[in-house]
């Protein structure tokens, strides 16, 4: 029998390390920043592609990891300029991404430090531009996690040229305070098709005079007493104004006309009028659709262009116009940092041509609502100053203080709604704020 033919054994290869326990949801909520910030991808969005391979709970973690950086970034991006002496140079990569989610979950989130540190190191090694700097980062994130809050400086955590609008319009005290408004995490509100009161009391939540209910912490919104039977639906105490300032009724005919995914589609349904339910995203429609189904409300459903589309007449009118979203930073932190000067114009230009098209859809007698979600004076009361110089037949239907439960304070000199997420103050800061909205009721002469 022939031996075996002797093979020199190999050098054994030393076992690869293992990978820091939670780093693919580290490496998950930073390419998520960095979509958002360099190609100004919405965050849901770039979390969806980006968490598919995660569990549920680690998706959770992601997602506020991102969400976290982002609300925060302002703050954030100039504590790390402070304690970097020299900056980062160019081609440092995706190093202040890695300092900025790193720090946000130290700073903001309950999570083990050394965890935050040590995968905010190891993404740093895991690519070239990084590897360097993997020192650096972490030396100041340990520094961030000994000093603390402490060391934040007081600072917007919006772009410039937000803020700088919003002081334009709010002036320079309120400004700031809505731009630390807009970084702290918003309360879930939900809208009930009926019995507001018990349902809040059943949920736990509390009744807002607006007819709202506000939960903190609630959890898995799907798993909420309520969800599944379509007893309410999410949305921002604010939102749900402009829609109930139609005051619609059974045996009137309502146009909602941007009314995808629905939330004021409901609601107006809900009164019992025929609603018709027009957007121009045939996607968007697809959920508005879903939405209603689970809810057990019926609208008509028109695929078309709010610009163009003639129908009616109509008893009342609802444009909630696409807008650039401002009021909303707390619930979408990208929007920041997705959206730029130039989009506020491109979508006033929108916004009229909309509110020209729906003028003419109003019955002689009949009511118009104008809203947007934005704290943008371009997208709100400017327009609506435009549209009433154009058409002596319409005139404002002032809000009223008390009416549908808004507080004078959110009230203008003409009586239009303008929300700020300064409103609505509350000892628990968890149960604070409002969504910024901006909403006109108009009345066509008869
Ligand atoms: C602010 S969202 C509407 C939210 C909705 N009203 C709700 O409460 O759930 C604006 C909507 O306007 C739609 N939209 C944008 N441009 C439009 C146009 N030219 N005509 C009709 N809909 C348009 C978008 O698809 C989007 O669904």
């Amino acid at each position: 029998m022939n031996a075996a033919p002797h093979r020199p054994r190999r050098p054994e290869r030393p076992a690869p390390r293992p990978a820091a326990p939670g780093l693919a949801v580290r490496r998950a909520a930073a390419d998520a920043v960095d979509a958002v910030l360099e190609k100004g991808r919405p965050l849901e969005e770039a979390l969806e592609r980006l968490t598919r391979e995660l569990d549920e709970r680690d998706r959770g973690l992601a997602r506020m990891i991102a969400a976290t950086a982002l609300r925060k970034f302002g703050t954030l991006r100039a504590l790390i300029g402070s304690l970097l002496e020299r900056g980062l140079p160019e081609k440092a990569g995706r190093v202040e991404t890695l300092l900025v989610t790193g720090a946000a979950q130290i700073l903001f989130m309950d999570v083990p430090d050394h965890a935050a540190v040590d995968t905010s190191v190891a993404l740093a090694a895991e690519s070239p531009a990084s590897a360097g700097f993997k020192g650096l980062v972490n030396a100041v994130l340990r520094r961030v996690a000994r000093e603390g809050k402490a060391m934040l400086p007081d600072v917007a955590d919006q772009p410039q040229w937000m803020v700088d609008g919003w002081t334009a319009a709010y002036g320079g005290k309120d400004a700031l305070a809505i731009a630390h408004a807009l970084a702290s995490e918003a309360p879930l509100d939900l809208t009930a098709k009926d019995d507001a009161a018990g349902w809040a009391e059943k949920l736990g939540g509390k009744l807002l005079s607006t007819g709202s209910i506000r939960l903190v912490e609630a959890g898995n919104v799907t798993a909420l007493p309520g969800f599944e039977e379509g007893a309410w639906w999410v949305q921002d105490a604010a939102a749900a104004l402009p829609a109930r300032l139609l005051h619609a009724k059974a045996g009137e005919t309502i146009a909602d006309l941007c009314a995808a995914p629905g939330g004021k589609t409901a609601q107006l349904a809900a009164t019992g009028a025929a609603v018709t339910a027009l957007d121009r995203s045939g996607q968007r429609l697809k959920r508005l659709k879903q939405n209603l189904a689970r809810l057990g409300l019926d609208a008509e459903i028109v695929e078309a262009d709010a610009a163009a589309w003639k129908g009616g007449p109509f008893d009342g009118v609802l444009i909630d116009a696409p807008c650039s979203a401002t009021g909303t930073i707390r619930r979408h932190p990208d929007v920041a940092w997705t959206k730029a000067p130039a989009d506020i114009a491109s979508l006033g230009a929108l916004q009229a041509r909309i509110l020209a098209n729906a003028a003419d859809l109003v019955k002689p007698g009949g009511v118009l609502v104008y809203s947007t979600c934005s704290l943008e004076p371009e997208e709100g009361e400017k327009q609506v100053e435009a549209l009433l110089a154009a058409r002596p037949d319409f005139v404002r239907d002032p809000v009223a203080p008390g009416e549908c439960g808004v507080a004078a304070e959110w009230i203008n000199a003409a009586g239009e709604l303008r929300t700020l997420p300064t409103h609505l103050p509350d000892a628990d800061p968890r149960f604070a704020g409002i969504d910024g909205f901006f909403a006109a009721r108009l009345r066509r002469r008869k």
